[in-house]
C-alpha cells in the first residue's frame, strides 16, 4: 500500500495540476523553462527515433544477409541431386540382394533413366530385409570397379569394459547353445541420459515435421498389401488393386494412402549418417573402441520409437542363404527410454529376452565369421503394451562397399506432392512389420546438427 501512495504522487500530471498559487513572473519564467524543455524534449525525442530507425534498418539488413546465407547453405548442403556418376556409384554397390527384389508388374522404365531408379525406389520399399535370399549368382565382384576403395572384413566383435562400472555382460541362451555362432552383449550406461533425450528430442523434432502430409505407404508386393489391409481390417481390401500402386512401385497412390494413415500403426524411423552431427562422429568412436565394430563397417544410425500395440515382428537383420557378404554382420542397439510395459527384444531360438532400459546397450553377430547368416539370430521387438519406446541402431557390415554409410539420393518414384511427405513401408506379413521413414530428403541433417549431442 506504501509503496503505492508514493508512487501516485510522484505523478507528473498531479505536479503540473498544482500551479495556479505561483506568482506571474514566476509563471513565465517557468513557462520559459518548460518551453525550452519541451523543444529540448522534442529534439532528444527526434535523435532517439533516427537512431531507432538506423538500428532498425540495419537488422532487417542483417536478418535479410542471414537469410540469404542460410538459404545458400542449406541449398548447398542437403541439396537432393548428386552427380550422375557418384549416383550410379552408389547405385551399383548396393547389395545384390536388395538388388535382385521382385519388380511390379505394371512397371514402366521412366524415360532417359535406367533400371537404377527402379532398384532404388524398391530399395526404399524394403528396408528390411526379407529372411531367404532370393537366388543370385552374382557375388560382390562390382566392388573391384572402385581402384581406391579397400574392401574391409568385420567378422567378430572384440567387447572392451568402458570403465571398472561399466562392462559388457555376455547373455547366456537358455536353448540351441551349441547350434548356435551368435554371442549376445549387454552394457548399462553406455549412453548418458542426456545423450539419451537428445536423440529422442532430434528424432521427434524430426518426425513432428514430417508429419504434416500424410505418409505414402508402401508395400513389398501385392500380397503383402492385401494381407496388412485384412490384418487392419480395412473393408476396402478386396477393392484395391495394383492399378492402385503408383506407377513403378508398390507404394498406393497418394488418396489412398492418405485413406489409411490412422488405421495401420507402425514404428518411426528417423536417420543419420556418419559425420552429420558431432554426436555421430563420437558415438562411431566410442562403438569401435569397446566393441571392436570398425566404423568403416558402420551404415547410418537410426533413431525408431514405437507406440503402444507395435513392435516389429520376428525376423534377421542379415539374409539368409545370402551369398553376398555385404550384409548385416552385427547389430548395435541403445535403449533410449524405460518402457513402462511390453518392448523387450526377444531372440526366440536362444530363448533371451532383454528389457528395455534407458541408455543400455544390446550388442550381437547376425552373421558367422565366413559371413553366412546365423538363423539363430532371429528376434523380434515385442509389442510395447504401456508407454513408448525409443531406440538408436546401427548395422555393421561383413563386408563394406562404397556407399555404406552414405545418404542415398531421394528417389524420383513414387511421385510426391510435397518434399516432406514420408513413407511407410511393411515388409513381408510374416517377417517385417510397418515402419514410417523420413528419407525421401536431406533435412533432418540439420535437426540431428542442431542437437549438439
Ligand atoms: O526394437 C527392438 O528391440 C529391435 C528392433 C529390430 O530388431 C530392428 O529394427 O531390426
Ligand atoms: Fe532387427
Amino acid at each position: 500500500m506504501a509503496s503505492l501512495t508514493k508512487r501516485k504522487n510522484a505523478s507528473p500530471q498531479k505536479s503540473s495540476g498544482n500551479n495556479n498559487n505561483k506568482n506571474p513572473t514566476q509563471t513565465v519564467a517557468s513557462k520559459k523553462k518548460q518551453k525550452q524543455k519541451k523543444l529540448h524534449g522534442l529534439a532528444a525525442q527526434d535523435m532517439t527515433r533516427s537512431k531507432i530507425r538506423n538500428k532498425l534498418f540495419l537488422a532487417v539488413i542483417i536478418y535479410i544477409l542471414a537469410g540469404a546465407g542460410f538459404l545458400y547453405w542449406r541449398g548447398v548442403s542437403t541439396s537432393s541431386e548428386l552427380p550422375p556418376e557418384v549416383e550410379n556409384e552408389i547405385l551399383d554397390s548396393y547389395p545384390q540382394d536388395v538388388k535382385h527384389i521382385e519388380m511390379p508388374k505394371n512397371l514402366k522404365k521412366p524415360s532417359g533413366a535406367g533400371p537404377a531408379i527402379e532398384e532404388k525406389t524398391q530399395m526404399n520399399s524394403n528396408e528390411k530385409m526379407s529372411k531367404t535370399a532370393p537366388k543370385s549368382d552374382k557375388g560382390p565382384e562390382k566392388q573391384e570397379k572402385n581402384d581406391d576403395f579397400q574392401v574391409h572384413i568385420q567378422n567378430s566383435i572384440k567387447p572392451q569394459p568402458m570403465s571398472a562400472t561399466k562392462q559388457w555382460k555376455e547373455i547366456k541362451y537358455s536353448k540351441n547353445s551349441t547350434a548356435s555362432h551368435v554371442r549376445i552383449f549387454t552394457m548399462d550406461d553406455f549412453l548418458s541420459p542426456h545423450e539419451c533425450d537428445g536423440l529422442m528430442k532430434a528424432h521427434a523434432s524430426h518426425v513432428k515435421q514430417h508429419s504434416q502430409h500424410h505418409p505414402i505407404i508402401c508395400f513389398s508386393g501385392e500380397t503383402t498389401m492385401k494381407e496388412y489391409l485384412k490384418h487392419f481390417k480395412i473393408s476396402w481390401v478386396n477393392k484395391v488393386s495394383e492399378n492402385d500402386f503408383t506407377e513403378g512401385t508398390y507404394c498406393l497412390n497418394e488418396t489412398l494412402s492418405s485413406k489409411l494413415d490412422g488405421k495401420l500403426l507402425w514404428s518411426k524411423s528417423t536417420s543419420f549418417y556418419p559425420g552429420e552431427s558431432p554426436f555421430s562422429t563420437r558415438y562411431s568412436e566410442q562403438v569401435e573402441k569397446y566393441t571392436g565394430l570398425d566404423q568403416r563397417n558402420g551404415g547410418k544410425f537410426q533413431v525408431t520409437s514405437y507406440p503402444e500395440n507395435v513392435g516389429y515382428k520376428l525376423h534377421t537383420d542379415c539374409t539368409i542363404e545370402n551369398p553376398d557378404t555385404r550384409d548385416r554382420y552385427a547389430t548395435i542397439l541403445v535403449y533410449l527410454n524405460d518402457v513402462v510395459k511390453g518392448g523387450e527384444t526377444e531372440f526366440t531360438e536362444l530363448g533371451i529376452k532383454i528389457k528395455p532400459k534407458k541408455g543400455k546397450a544390446l550388442l550381437w553377430n547376425n552373421m558367422d565369421t565366413e559371413g553366412h547368416c546365423d538363423v539363430m539370430s532371429h528376434h523380434q521387438a515385442a509389442s510395447v503394451k504401456i508407454g513408448k519406446k525409443y531406440i538408436l541402431q546401427r548395422w555393421y557390415y561383413y563386408q563394406n562397399f562404397p556407399a555404406l554409410g552414405l545418404r542415398t539420393p531421394a528417389p524420383k518414384l513414387p511421385l510426391r506432392s510435397h518434399e516432406l511427405t514420408p513413407r511407410v513401408s511393411c515388409d513381408r506379413y510374416d517377417s517385417g512389420s510397418c515402419r514410417w521413414y523420413d528419407e525421401w530428403n536431406y533435412d533432418h541433417l540439420i535437426d540431428y546438427r542442431k542437437m549438439h549431442l
